[in-house]
This record gives structure tokens, sequence and C-alpha cells, in this order.
């Protein structure tokens, strides 16, 4: 049997074993067989593997990237040529991309790298298509627009969903915190500072089981943890990516409907042909990227508002400032002063290398 037919038998008997207490245990150990059985479907061995190929490695350039994934034909290309001025082949003909095009669009100042990917189809992470490729490339980027056809948005939301899942991306959504350590007797200790209201312990234990923890430690304190969260912690390679459902072609229905694709949470509606309400998605755009700009003062002169430096949250300490500038300013500073959100006070504040900076502080360097 190959392993996409027993990802799918795996799939059947979880679809058939309704969930109670008594079949929480076989269900905990069906939800880790199928995690490994995907993580050996796209692994090296797994024919055909994660990695880019051909068409598909571009030089990464700006400060982050976007990749549009979607169905053929739902307007990727004709959004990512007019965003970025750079022509990416459209037409109403299905795949008419093949490979990735990138291009680059700036945002306050800031040099976003766009990702146009080729329309995937559903299996796409079972190897059909170039699915895996696209997907691939999309678990590198820092957001992925989902691109949609606002004329069937639903059906085709919840399959690429499943694609992405399916490869290990989680959209939208922050590592869940838990926590599994290894030790060497004493079974399987379960501790949780939240109510467990979708796992219990047979579950948990199910789960460790077959990966075979029998001595362990579980800590569990996210709210609502699942049997999945759990899983994606034990396997650890899971990439947590914000998404923004790009809903195209609203030029093609009436204003009621439109209304109602405004429920979908996380989603922009636009035209990108008519070039309709981009200016709304180039807003969501920037608040999901959650880039910190700093503006550079020199000694006695304004803030340079002109061009920000601007760093990736998680990566905006004074010293990552200085680096991104030239490596040497970093050892020629004494210290630094700072004003804006991430100071404690308006006058300003002395801070040291190892500050974390907020967007649009104002950073003076002194040597
Ligand atoms: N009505 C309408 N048509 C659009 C819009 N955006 C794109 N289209 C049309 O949809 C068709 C497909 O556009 P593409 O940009 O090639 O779509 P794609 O998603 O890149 O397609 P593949 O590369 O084949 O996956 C073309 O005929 C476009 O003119 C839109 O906002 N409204
Ligand atoms: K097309
Ligand atoms: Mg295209």
């Amino acid at each position: 049997m190959t392993t996409v037919q027993k990802i799918k038998e795996v799939e059947d008997e979880m679809a058939r074993t309704q969930k109670n207490k008594a079949t929480s245990y076989h269900l905990g150990q069906l939800k880790a067989k199928l995690a490994k059985l995907r993580r050996e479907l796209l692994g090296p061995q797994g024919g055909g593997g994660g990695g880019g190929g051909i068409g598909f490695d571009v030089a990464r350039t700006g400060i982050a990237s976007v990749g549009f994934v979607g169905f053929p034909s739902v307007g990727k290309s004709t959004l990512m040529s007019k965003l970025t001025g750079t022509h990416s082949e459209t037409s109403e003909i299905d795949f008419t991309t093949l490979t990735t095009v990138p291009g680059t669009v700036k945002v306050h100042g800031a040099p976003i790298q766009i990702l146009d990917l080729p329309g995937i189809i559903e299996g796409a992470n079972d190897g059909r298509g170039r699915g895996r490729q696209v997907i691939a490339v999309a678990r590198t980027c820092n957001l992925i627009f989902i691109v949609l056809d606002v004329l069937k948005p639903l059906g085709d939301k919840k399959l690429i969903e499943g694609e992405l899942e399916a490869f290990g991306i989680r959209l939208n959504k922050r590592p869940p915190n838990i926590t599994v350590k290894k030790k060497d007797k004493g079974g399987i200790a379960i501790t949780n500072t939240v109510p467990l209201t979708n796992i219990d312990h047979d579950e948990i234990k199910a789960v460790c089981s077959e990966y075979k923890l029998s001595n362990c430690d579980v800590a569990i304190r996210e709210p609502n943890a699942t049997a999945d969260d759990l899983v994606d912690m034990i396997e650890g390679n899971r990439v947590y990516i914000p998404a923004i459902y790009v809903l195209n072609k609203i030029d093609a229905i009436s204003i009621e409907e439109l209304d109602l694709l405004y429920k979908i949470p996380n989603s922009v509606p636009v035209s990108s042909r008519e070039w309709m309400n981009i200016d709304e998605l180039i807003d969501v755009m920037w608040k999901r990227l959650d880039l910190v700009r700093v503006y550079t003062k020199p000694r006695g002169a304004p803030p340079d508002y002109s061009s920000p430096v601007v760093l990736r949250r998680g990566k905006s300490s004074v010293d990552d400032f200085c680096t991104s500038i030239h490596k040497e300013i970093a050892k020629q500073m004494k210290y630094a002063i700072v004003w804006g959100s991430s100071a404690k006070h308006t006058r300003g504040q002395k801070v040291g290398l190892e500050h974390i900076l907020e967007d649009e502080d104002v950073v003076h360097i002194a040597k």
C-alpha cells in the first residue's frame, strides 16, 4: 500500500469513528498515525519531496514576503502584476502561471516581496500538479494571501486550508501552549492549568504512546487544546503563518452578496481587474506583516522620516537596528537614545543594544 493509500485509510477510519469516552484513545492513536504518514509523504524519501524545484526557488529580497495561493484563474497574477508593476502572464485559461514569479511593492517605505504562484488543485499535497512545490514556497513566506473567486469562496477556502494544513502550515494561529518533556521513568504525567475541553487523558496517552513517549510530562496551558495541537507540538516542524483571504472579482457580484462576504474572518473583498478596495488590502497586509519602522535621528538634526529602517517583530532590538544599517555601528555605539512607544518617557530614554524597538520609534546612536 502506498503512503497516500494509507493516509486515505486512516482518514476514512477517523470519519467512521464517533468521538466519545470509549473511542478517544483510538482517535488519539489515529491522529498521531495520520501526522506520521503525512510527514513520511512530505519528507525527502517521500517522492517529490517538499523542496523547491526548477522555477520555484527564487531569490528572496525585501524585508518580508507574501505568497499568493489559490485555485487556477482566481486572479492571482492579475493582482500581483498590478500591485508590483512586474509582468506576470494572465489569461482566462487555467494554469497560466507555471513557476514562482517575484515582484516587489513598497509599503510605508518597506520593500515587500510578492510571490505569484501557480494555481493549485485539490490533492496538491499528495503530489498532484505542482501543488507541493507551490505549498513548499508558501511555507517560507511571512504572510499568505489565499486568493478566492467570490463566486465560489467557501468551498474553495476549505479545500485550500486543508491542503496547507496537511503540509504543516498553521494559518492565523500561534503555537499551542503545550509542552512534552521526556523522562526516564514514571509513565505519562499530565498537568493542565486550563480545563481540558477538547482533549481527555486517554487521548493524550494514546498520542504519546503512538510516538513511543511512555515516560513523559505533558503540560497543557492552552485553552481548548486538541489532540491535533498535541501532535503538532510533538512533531515540532509546523510553521505558523498569518493569512488573508482575498475575495477577488467583486465586480461580478451585487452589493447584497458583498455584505455577506464581509462576514468571513480575515477576508478582504477586492477586484484586481477593476482595482476596487485594493487600499484596504494593502492596509490589512501591512498590519498582518507586523513590521517595525525605525527612524534615525542624526545629532542636532530632526529625524529622517523619509526612509525608515524596517525590522521584523522579534528581531527589532537596537542591535538589529544597528546591524541592518552597517555591521560596524553596533561596535562603535556608546549608547542610544530612543523616543516613541518603546521609551519609558517622552523626553527620550537612554538604552543599550538589547533594548527592543517598537514601530515608529526614533533612535539616535551615540558613538
Ligand atoms: N471579473 C473579474 N475578472 C478577473 C479579476 N481578476 C482577474 N480576472 C480574470 O480572471 C482570469 C484569470 O486571471 P489570472 O490573473 O490569470 O488568474 P491566476 O489566478 O493567476 O490563474 P493561474 O495562473 O492560471 O492559476 C483572467 O481572465 C482575468 O482577466 C477581477 O477582479 N474581476
Ligand atoms: K489563468
Ligand atoms: Mg497566474
